[in-house]
């Protein structure tokens, strides 16, 4: 049976990040993606030009829509940038309680500029963390979830042990390119696990957080446990980032159709 997926995220004009990311990562899954627009971002691969919010009673809409009809399997969670976005989303999520949520709290850009108003962080976590069965900050973000500057992976565990007492039923902190090895780590309430299959040298890692969600939440739906679902996402957005076409003046994007197009 074709699994269903929700992404509730930004739009990303140029392609590699967002909703845009979201629905090819799916596509490249065999799923069946569904989008809830929450902001019109107009951004590129080098920055940040501006940011529309779709209205709250548009974003409910547009979520009643999706679940009158076509009930997702997953929901992935992405840039939701004000207090209200947020407020908006969460009603929905008591409302619906979809199994499967994926919340990737988007802060800010891969050039940092941000995606989230600096004091939406209370919100965020008040209102959508206890929402997530798996929360996907990556080190910036988890040290403003947590509270604690993150330097090695035992701080990586520890900080997931804080934001997990927040909450969130699983979290996963991602080392990306801040942390050697590019590794990642799960910790699910009782133990922790290590993620790494080694740092690319590459500016191309527009968009690798949103790939990362959205394949665990593809995966999630085709009915692999979390631990499994985070390594054939990791071990698929690794493939994405060594693909990469190598576009934009800034971070490019990934190639996510890498494992259906074979290599030239
Ligand atoms: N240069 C890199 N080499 C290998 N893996 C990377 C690299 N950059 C990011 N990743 C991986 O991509 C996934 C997304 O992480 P990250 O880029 O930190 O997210 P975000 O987009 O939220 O900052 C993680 O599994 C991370 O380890
Ligand atoms: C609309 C939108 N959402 C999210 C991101 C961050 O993407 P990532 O952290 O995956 O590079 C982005 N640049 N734009």
């Amino acid at each position: 049976m074709l699994k269903k997926i929700l992404t509730i995220a930004g739009s990303d004009c140029s392609g590699g990040a967002g909703i845009q990311a979201d629905l090819k990562t799916m596509a490249a899954h065999g799923v069946y993606g569904m989008s809830v627009i929450v902001s019109v971002v107009a951004e590129n691969t080098a920055r940040v030009i501006d940011i529309q919010d779709i209205s709250p009673k548009m974003i409910e809409e547009q979520i009643d829509a999706v679940f009158e009809d076509i009930v997702p399997d997953a929901v992935k969670i992405g840039m939701l940038s004000s207090p209200a976005c947020m407020k908006a989303v969460a009603g929905k999520l008591e409302q619906y309680q979809p199994q499967h949520v994926v919340i990737d709290p988007v802060m800010f850009a891969k050039n940092g500029d941000p995606l989230m108003e600096p004091a939406s962080v209370g919100t965020l976590i008040k209102y959508v963390l206890p929402y997530a069965d798996l929360l996907t900050p990556n080190i910036p973000e988890a040290q403003h979830i947590a509270g604690m500057k993150i330097s090695t992976p035992e701080d990586m565990e520890e900080a997931a042990r804080l934001i997990y007492a927040k909450g969130c039923k699983n979290v996963l902190i991602k080392g990306g390119r801040n942390m050697a090895g590019a590794v990642d780590v799960l910790f699910d309430g009782e133990s922790a696990r290590r993620y790494e299959i080694g740092q690319i040298d590459t500016s191309n890692t527009h968009g690798t957080g949103c790939t990362l969600s959205s394949a665990i939440a593809s995966n999630l739906a085709l009915g692999h446990p979390v631990p499994e679902a985070v390594e054939l996402a990791k071990s698929y957005v690794t493939d994405a980032i060594r693909r990469a076409p190598g576009l934009g003046h800034g971070c490019g994007p990934l190639n996510h159709f890498c494992r259906i197009f074979p290599e030239e």
